[in-house]
């Protein structure tokens, strides 16, 4: 049995799980995000090099990955403690903060964040996609990234004492590469010795998620302990949802905020409004998966957060939570998925 076991562990060290109250899943508070650039549209390179100011907010809003300035979450440590304080006051407890190696974890921050703000912080562990993997990371054993993984769990990652309390989030690109599936099968064999929770960032392709979850299960992975993340943007076909559904993982909708035209990872795909997240979490509820959702923002750009005219951190709270009870879901429907899973779920074995 792991040490840790019947905890959570925060950046601040292991506690009861009955104190996270409200917790969003999937966020981050300090990363950069350089590694997903993408080159703006011809006649549009005055707008992508210039500061950020109020009247390039909506090319900002639809284009958030094509201004380099945008990408540097990490310079807004001030605003971020901010919107944490704010979150408070709007009813929030805790926060998943998703930051793996390759996008600049920064387990300082978020220690003196979880000080300042009294939110609870819990950090991930392991590795983001293919793109971000040193030439050391590519060249490692499966048992030495479970070593790695491990370490960053049970010791302390980037050469601090601080501790991760979930794997993840897991970088997978579509289709996966050899790297990216010797992390998974590593990121496996850890969660079987540590019990802990798993989260995974899937590949853009709706067969993503299921073949994530068969690797995992083949490499003796703990599918009832691991969050599946972004399916807003990968699985859009109700029948497909469901039976991916069936295989067990927590569900997380984790982009609620992110209503954009043309998403810029994938011109073929139709981004989901606020709005259909929530029917679409409606649907779920009435398939009897209750016990399964989770949701978030995912922020991870400057625009997202209220100093940037965004919806920052407490959208869920203020905003998502009187949608989800207009459309019928119970408080007690709300409280599963907000305090009940996430508790469950960051609760080691
Ligand atoms: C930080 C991160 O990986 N965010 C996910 C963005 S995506 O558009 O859902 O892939």
């Amino acid at each position: 049995m792991s040490p840790l076991s019947g905890k959570v562990q925060t950046v601040l060290g292991p506690m009861d799980p009955n104190q996270l109250g409200r917790t969003l899943t999937h966020e981050h508070l300090s990363m950069t995000f350089e590694s997903c650039y993408v080159a703006p549209l011809p006649g549009d390179e005055d707008v992508a090099t210039a500061p950020i100011e109020m009247k390039n907010l909506h090319w900002l809003h639809q284009n958030p990955y094509s201004s380099q300035e945008n990408l540097l979450l990490c310079q807004e440590t001030e605003a971020v403690r901010e919107e944490l304080l704010s979150f408070r006051r709007a009813g929030g407890g805790a926060i998943v903060e998703n930051t793996t190696t390759g996008i600049s974890r920064n387990l300082g921050i978020l220690q003196q964040l979880s000080k300042d703000t009294g939110v609870h912080i819990v950090a991930g562990a392991g590795f983001y996609v293919d793109q971000t993997h040193s030439d050391q990371t590519r060249k490692m054993s499966v048992e030495q990234l479970t070593d790695v993984i491990k370490n960053e769990v049970l010791h302390g990652a980037d050469g601090t004492d601080i501790r991760c309390g979930v794997i993840g989030e897991i970088g997978m690109s579509w289709p996966m590469t050899e790297s990216e599936k010797k992390v998974l099968r590593a990121t496996a064999s850890a969660q079987v010795e540590l019990g802990c929770p798993v989260i995974i960032h899937p590949g853009r392709n709706p067969a993503a998620p299921a073949e994530i979850v068969r690797i995992l299960q083949e490499a003796g992975g703990d599918i009832d302990k691991t969050v599946m993340s972004h399916l807003d943007r990968t699985i859009f076909d109700r029948r497909e949802l469901l039976e991916f559904a069936k295989l067990g993982s927590y569900l997380e909708y984790d982009l609620f905020g992110t209503e954009v035209l043309n998403y810029p990872f994938n011109l073929e795909i139709d981004m989901p409004s606020d709005s259909q997240r929530v029917e679409t979490l409606a649907f779920l509820l009435q398939e009897g998966y209750e016990d399964r959702i989770l949701v978030a923002h995912d922020i991870h750009t400057k625009n997202r957060l209220t100093k940037y005219g965004g919806h920052g951190y407490s959208h869920i709270l203020r905003n998502i939570v009187p949608k989800m009870l207009s459309r019928g879901m119970s408080q007690g429907q709300v409280d599963r998925i907000l305090i009940e899973n996430s508790r469950r779920w960051l609760t080691f074995k």
